[in-house]
């Protein structure tokens, strides 16, 4: 026998003695254990090569689950479901899966580069502190997991893997948690659980530029230890512009499902100041990305807000989208957010508590923004999401229709070329509308949609070069 198993007997012996005190210790008063346990506790320390560490529940008074207790039973679950012979099991809460983790006095083995070691789960049950309910003695048992390793394995364990365990257990909890989508109303956010279905694989653009934008994010996601390294907030700002119906708004889903994150729709209209920006910003959690969609319509861009009256004089002078003019009046009512508050808010030092945090704008009109708004290190990133290509045309039509090629393709190459057609056009004739729905059915709307835009945009350039003359 090495000397590895002989630690791991010795450990599984304690390990096993341990359980049956702890099955036993129910039965005799708690002061009784207690005296036991502190004895024997100086017995094992003095005679067992090992090292023991503690992980409760509850840190505190009892206010606050521990954080480390939870990762580790997050790293704990997978090994529990192949090694323990009794498991708990709850539904995850992402509402979907049922999560599995080990029951009170089970005991699983964990290996980390060569070196063995125990993790156990237990409970102290303390005399109730108060009678005064049966709920309240119920909750006096305080759970907790115990590792166990060699004294010579200190340093690793120690250095390395409990690092390890913590960044584990805690992906793990980003992957299985239910997310959310918050909205404010003025300066305070409500929930609703996130579900959006939109991902990558679905969205319709360049498949080059997906998969910068994909690899972008997860570089960012990962980087925490750089951005601490070079002094600079865990942040990064993604600008998405182009015309209606091209994909923004799916797009930060798509990010949000990609990297588990929550999502914050801030309505900027809604808040009335920049101190009320500054405390929503200061409630958003990490892992989070806060969206402000038609920035353009949201802020005025001359950096400072225009009272009603001066707009009102400024006169007749209409904006060319209707959703820039709605917006702008329902802003000037309520909210006197400035261009600098907006700008603290992204980078200031507001912006560097919480970390791991993505700040997406959207906009319709890229050349209506502030250049100090979106100048890089505070949008980084600029992604422009335009008409339908051939390219997102059949990934559309791989994700509608469910079919890579047909004769009708080449036509609507063609047809791709010339005229201007968003995504969400495209989706529309792509759309089943009925159960036994033929594909060339849909196809044909499509091609037949595409020579009237073709025929009026003929029409209208006729038109044109008749009035030049
Ligand atoms: N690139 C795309 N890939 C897949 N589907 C798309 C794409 N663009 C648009 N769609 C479809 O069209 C609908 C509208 O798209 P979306 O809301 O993302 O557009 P948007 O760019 O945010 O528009 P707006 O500027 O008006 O906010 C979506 O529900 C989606 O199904
Ligand atoms: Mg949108």
């Amino acid at each position: 026998m090495n000397t590895g198993d002989m630690f791991g007997h010795i450990g599984s012996i304690v390990g096993s003695l341990m359980f049956v005190w702890a099955m036993f210790k129910q039965f005799f008063p708690y002061q009784l254990i207690n005296q036991i346990e502190k004895h024997s506790q100086r017995l094992v320390t003095y005679m067992y090569p090992y090292i023991q560490i503690t992980f409760n529940e509850f840190t505190g008074e009892r206010l606050m689950r521990s954080e480390a207790y939870s990762a580790i039973e997050n790293y704990l679950s997978s090994k529990a479901s192949t090694q323990a012979k009794r498991l708990k099991a709850d539904i995850g809460k992402n509402n979907k899966s049922l999560v599995l983790s080990m029951d009170d006095h089970e005991e699983v083995a964990d290996d980390f580069n060569g070196v063995k070691l125990w993790w156990a789960s237990g409970k102290h049950i303390s005399k109730p502190r108060s009678t005064i309910s049966f709920h309240h003695s119920m909750s006096d048992e305080r759970r907790y997991y115990k590792l166990t390793f060699h004294k010579r394995d200190r340093d690793v364990i120690l250095g390395t893997y409990l690092n390890y365990v913590m960044e584990e257990g805690k992906a793990i909890r980003v992957k299985n948690r239910q997310r959310k989508l918050y909205t404010n109303s003025g300066a305070h956010w409500s929930h609703v659980v996130f579900e959006h279905p939109a991902t990558f694989q679905t969205l319709a653009m360049d498949p080059e530029e997906k998969e910068m934008i994909i690899d972008d994010l997860i570089t960012f996601s990962k980087a925490g230890g750089f951005y601490s390294r070079i002094g600079r907030a865990w942040k990064r700002g993604y600008l998405l512009y182009g015309p209606p119906g091209t994909g923004k708004s799916t797009m930060i889903a798509a990010m949000a499902n990609l990297l588990g994150y929550d999502l914050y729709d801030l309505e900027l209209t809604a808040v009335k100041e920049n101190t009320e920006l500054r405390k929503l910003l200061i409630e958003t959690s990490s892992k989070s990305i806060i969206v402000i969609e038609d920035i353009d319509c949201s802020l005025d861009l001359t950096g400072q807000r225009r009272k009603k009256k001066e707009k009102e004089e400024e006169g007749k002078e209409k904006d060319p989208g209707q959703k820039q003019q709605g917006m702008q009046e329902r802003d000037v009512k309520s909210s006197q957010v400035t261009l600098s508050g907006l700008l603290n808010f992204i980078d200031g030092l507001w912006s560097s508590c919480g970390g791991e945090r993505l700040i997406v704008f959207t906009t319709n009109y890229v050349e209506r923004l502030d250049p100090a708004l979106v100048r890089k290190g505070r949008m980084d990133k600029h992604i422009e999401l335009s008409y339908c290509g051939f390219e997102a045309f059949k990934l559309l039509a791989k994700n509608y229709l469910n079919i890579d090629s047909h004769h009708l393709f080449g036509t609507i190459h063609e047809l791709l070329k010339e005229i201007k057609i968003t995504p969400a056009d495209v989706a529309e004739h792509l759309m089943p509308k009925s159960a036994s729905g033929d594909v060339e059915i849909y196809l044909k709307s499509l091609i037949q949609a595409l020579e009237l835009a073709k025929e009026d945009a003929r029409k209208s350039s006729a038109w044109s070069s008749l009035d030049s003359k």
